[in-house]
């Protein structure tokens, strides 16, 4: 699987000549609405016999456009990129959302990015949306497509108890400490990435934009490569600690949240 980071304007010779079948989207978190468009994606690519590509935006528009400073993700981009890639995808292209791309009209976009790159057919969710203003959206691009450039699938809306499933709802999940109900939108546990310092409760640091569940005490899977336990993450809003019913050794690891420890919250740690 390739990985090719793209720059509006600086990339003049373009990263792929042959035709191919590329999803569109952001893509925080690869929820189970992401997922359906990921798998019908991969889909079509095998019935037309072409390869299955991606392509994704970094930093998320809002940091671009809306300056947000401290922006968070359920998957910063290299775990989302790790995660895109379990799908199978042959290529992701990763374009920088700087200024100038995110002032590209809708239909420069796509004489750039879906027909330069020799996409042949583009698989979008029924609210994705592109251009400057986000001006572009799933009937303009059914209406670009009519000139037989490429083809257009767009992705029904996927739900969940009368809700889309969208990464604004796990987000909010995860903030609220309501980490117990993420699976059914994420399709398994948050997680994030980071390092254990200490002996007994160990300091977790993360270099990562990961958002952090609310100030509080959650039960966890804890993994270090294959090896795993259950242990209590404390969340506090400057520091976290990480204490383990089994091993926990310093190191790298993952923190899979199962549930808040409501019981467990007024023990001193
Ligand atoms: C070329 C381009 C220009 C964009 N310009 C804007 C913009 O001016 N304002 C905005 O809010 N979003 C802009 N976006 C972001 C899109 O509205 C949208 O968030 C992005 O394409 C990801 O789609 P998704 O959120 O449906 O996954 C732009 C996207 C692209 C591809
Ligand atoms: N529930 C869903 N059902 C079908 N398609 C979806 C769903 N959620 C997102 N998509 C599609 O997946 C792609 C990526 O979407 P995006 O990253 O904006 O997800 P989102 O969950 O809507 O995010 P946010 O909540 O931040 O707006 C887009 O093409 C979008 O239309």
């Amino acid at each position: 699987m390739d990985i090719e980071y793209m720059t509006h304007s600086l990339d003049a010779v373009f990263k792929m000549n042959e035709p191919h079948v590329m999803a569109l989207g952001f893509f925080d978190g690869v929820h189970l609405g992401h997922q359906s468009l990921l798998q019908q994606a991969k889909c079509i690519a095998k019935e037309m016999g072409l390869k299955f590509t991606v392509m994704t935006f970094d930093p998320h528009p809002d940091e671009i456009i809306k300056r947000e400073t401290d922006r968070r993700y359920i998957t910063p981009l290299e775990s989302k990129l790790e995660r895109i890639s379990a799908f199978g995808a042959d290529k992701i292209f990763v374009m920088n959302f700087n200024l100038p791309f995110a002032s590209l009209p809708a239909d420069d976009f796509i004489k750039n990015y879906i027909v330069g790159l020799h996409a042949k057919h583009v698989v979008v969710g029924f609210d994705f949306s592109f251009g400057y203003k986000a001006q572009g959206d799933v009937d303009y691009l059914r209406q670009y497509s009519n000139g037989g450039l490429f083809e257009v699938t767009v992705i029904s809306k996927k739900t969940r108890n009368h809700q889309k499933i969208s990464s604004t709802l796990i987000r909010k999940l995860i903030r609220d400490g309501d980490v117990h109900l993420i699976p059914n939108y994420l399709g398994k546990p948050y997680e994030i990435r980071g390092c254990l310092e200490g002996t007994l409760m160990k300091a977790f640091h993360t270099d990562r934009k990961y958002i952090m569940p609310k100030p509080g005490l959650y039960q966890v899977e804890i993994l270090l490569g294959t090896k795993r336990t259950m242990g209590l993450f404390r969340c506090r809003v400057e520091s976290c600690q990480l204490s383990g019913y089994g091993w926990v050794s310093p190191g790298e690891i993952t923190v899979k949240f199962l549930y808040q420890s409501g019981l467990i919250r007024t023990a001193t740690v």
